[in-house]
Formats: C-alpha cells, sequence, structure tokens
C-alpha cells in the first residue's frame, strides 16, 4: 500500500511483522494477508513455530482455524526487523518486556500499531506510554475494537477503532489494514481507545459473574450501561475522549466482551458467578483473561485519579479475594441513590 503523507513523502507498507502468535496476533496475521502484505507471524514458542509451519494451524492458541497460504513463520524478533510495519500483540502485561526484546532489530520511523488490552500493573501505564519508553523511534497506533480472533481468523466481519495521533500516519494504516471483512475507522485519540480496550475487560468479568448468579437480562443490560459510564468517567480524566470511547473500541467492545462466553474475561467471571475459586477459574488456563490482569492497576488508576469506578473497583476487590460475590452484589446495588449521568 502507498500512502501520501501531509508532505507529500509516500508511506509504503509491504511488509508486516506480527509480535505474538497467541489467538489474536494469529488472527491479525490472516488480515494482514488478506490485506495483501507479506507478513511474519513471529510466536516465542519454538516448538509453536515448528507446528505452525508444519501444520499451517495454531493449535496451542487458536486451534481449527487454516492458516492463510503466504503467512510466514518464526520465533526469532531479529527476522522482523526488515519489516515496514509491526503489530505488537503479546499480552499486555508481557508488552515491556516483549518491545525491549524487539528493540534492537526495530528501524527508527516503523510503525509500531499496538494490539493488546490493558493496562500495566504496577505503572499503571497504558501500552503506548510502554512503546515510548521502550521504542521512542517508533510511531504509535492503537488498533482495538469488537472482535473475537476465532471469527477474525475465519473472515466473519467486524469494524475497530484504529488511533493514530499523526493523521497521514493513520490514513495510511487505515487503507494497509483494512481486509474483506476487516473494517477499521480512524480516530486519533489513542488514550480513549487504550482505556475502552483496558477497561471492557474487567467490566466484562462483572457481566460473567452477573450471567453465572443468573440475575436476568435486566442486570446484564444495567452492568454494561453503568459499566460504560465508568469507562468513559476514567477515559476522560486519563485525557482521552467521551466520544471515542462511545465507538468501537469503548462501547462496541464492551457489548461484545460482556455477551458471549467466547469471552475469555466473562467466562472467569461467569465460572466465580458459578461459585467457583479464582484459583479454580483460572487453573489450566494457558490463554490470558487480560481483565484479571488489569483490574489491579485499573483500581490503582481510578484512586489515583478520584474517578468513581464502583464495579470495575467490585471486580478489583472479587479477584483479589477481598470480597465475595454476594458482598459483591450487595456493595453495588446498596450504593447511595443519585442522578443518573456519565
Ligand atoms: N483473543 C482475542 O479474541 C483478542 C481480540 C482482541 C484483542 N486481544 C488482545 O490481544 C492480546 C493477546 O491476547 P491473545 O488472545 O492473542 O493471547 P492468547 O491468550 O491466545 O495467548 C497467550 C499469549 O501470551 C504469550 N505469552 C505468554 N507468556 C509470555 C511472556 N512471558 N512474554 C511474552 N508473551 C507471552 C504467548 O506466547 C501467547 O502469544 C491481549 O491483550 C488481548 O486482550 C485478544
Ligand atoms: O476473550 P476476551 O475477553 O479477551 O475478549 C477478546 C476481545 O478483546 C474481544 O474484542
Amino acid at each position: 500500500m502507498t500512502n501520501e503523507n501531509a508532505s507529500g513523502g509516500r508511506m509504503e507498507f509491504r511488509t508486516a511483522g506480527v509480535i505474538g502468535a497467541g489467538a489474536w496476533g494469529t488472527a491479525l496475521a490472516q488480515v494482514c494477508v488478506r490485506a495483501g502484505l507479506d507478513t511474519t507471524l513471529q510466536a516465542r514458542e519454538p516448538q509453536l513455530v515448528e507446528t505452525l509451519r508444519t501444520t499451517r494451524a495454531n493449535d496451542l492458541y487458536l486451534p481449527g482455524v487454516p492458516l492463510a497460504e503466504g503467512l510466514k513463520f518464526t520465533a526469532d524478533l531479529a527476522d522482523l526487523g526488515d519489516c515496514d510495519l509491526i503489530l505488537a500483540v503479546p499480552p499486555a502485561q508481557h508488552m515491556r518486556a516483549t518491545l525491549t526484546a524487539f528493540a534492537p532489530h526495530h528501524r527508527p520511523g516503523v510503525p509500531v500499531v499496538l494490539c493488546s488490552k490493558g493496562v500495566e500493573r504496577g505503572t499503571m501505564k497504558l501500552m503506548t506510554e510502554v512503546l515510548a519508553e521502550t521504542l521512542p523511534d517508533a510511531p504509535a497506533a492503537v488498533l482495538s475494537g469488537p472482535s473475537f480472533a476465532g471469527e477474525v481468523a475465519r473472515g466473519l466481519p467486524t469494524a475497530v477503532t484504529l488511533a493514530c495521533a499523526d493523521q497521514a500516519l493513520g490514513q495510511a494504516l487505515l487503507s494497509t489494514l483494512s481486509a474483506p471483512g476487516f473494517r477499521p475507522y480512524l480516530a486519533t485519540d489513542l488514550i480513549g481507545a487504550e482505556a475502552g480496550g483496558a477497561l471492557k475487560n474487567v467490566l466484562a468479568i462483572a457481566c460473567g459473574v452477573s450471567e453465572g448468579r443468573q440475575l436476568g437480562r435486566s442486570a446484564h443490560a444495567a452492568l454494561i450501561t453503568r459499566g460504560f459510564a465508568e469507562m468513559t468517567r476514567l477515559a476522560v480524566a486519563m485525557g482521552g475522549q467521551a466520544e471515542t470511547v462511545a465507538g468501537l473500541c469503548g462501547l462496541g467492545d464492551l457489548v461484545l466482551t460482556c455477551s458471549s462466553p467466547q469471552s475469555r474475561n466473562m467466562s472467569l467471571g461467569l465460572a466465580l458467578g458459578q461459585g467457583q475459586t479464582v484459583e479454580q477459574a483460572l487453573a489450566g488456563k494457558r490463554s490470558v483473561a487480560e481483565g484479571y490482569e488489569s483490574a489491579p492497576a485499573v483500581r490503582a488508576l481510578a484512586a489515583r485519579l478520584g474517578v468513581e469506578t464502583p464495579i470495575a473497583e467490585g471486580i478489583a476487590a472479587l479477584l483479589a479475594g477481598e470480597i465475595t460475590v454476594d458482598g459483591l452484589i450487595d456493595g453495588l446495588l446498596s450504593r447511595p441513590l443519585k442522578a443518573e449521568r456519565v
């Protein structure tokens, strides 16, 4: 793909490197191939690379999906050093270490599209902040929205937000990453896009708890709506825009993740609502539930910014073993009555 930037310079993206061969990295690599990019998918597990090459399937993280012809695989981050474009897709808590390992191979100016959803524990930083600290010469974009990896990998349609502060680069990435069935919409607000993706995972755990306790469709809808108010408040306090979280990366993804047990986050909540402990619900899981990982950071961030996030706060307390499911439900239902506003 060739695009012109504001100063008339041409931006060409012919090759893409996808870091992280979990379910989403694999699905996005499929999208890149469909978009016409010469694509290499990097897996950190050498034995997985072998399987990917021989079976052309990712049986570890995305079983049952035949992988696109032409997609290449590697375990070595150095092999992505020549790529025109990088998509970073490790779990959020591993983003810093992953980008640090990639840094010696990154060419200044090569954009990095951040596709992970979470807040770094300890630092409370967003993935764009982690990128700025690890690859300061990388223009950043955020790709986020309602997108179950299995569906996207199979070519089922969806639309997502692609946020990039540089309009010309954003426009170029938009046309580069659009593919049949994969429709990105452009935004400039990276913070809003990241906040939406990180918060929806924690809120989906709450919807799962509600489902597991059979609290009904009304409770489900109320949770999504009040959860969206929390997401908006927090995003705005972080410097994002309410308009962004009303889009695919916020409301869109919240609705998806809260509505299907395909979601790892919602199914974690379901298990808790049905009486399992956190340890039981997570036992043996190879895949990441980002809401579990990010909940303490979201809680700390909201406290630091003085933002009320009772649902996210309650989920963080439940996951930390500070309250029970009954305590969570009672706590939310007995809050002082007040005017309805975001
Ligand atoms: N699965 C989806 O449908 C989906 C959709 C959109 C966004 N995402 C986001 O994509 C990100 C990755 O999720 P996923 O579903 O691809 O993962 P996954 O659960 O399918 O796989 C786990 C991944 O974690 C990696 N990993 C484990 N330990 C690691 C370490 N120490 N360092 C680096 N990587 C390590 C594994 O190699 C594997 O790639 C998450 O932030 C998730 O929220 C997922
Ligand atoms: O399975 P989850 O809960 O990680 O959700 C996957 C995607 O983020 C949905 O957009």
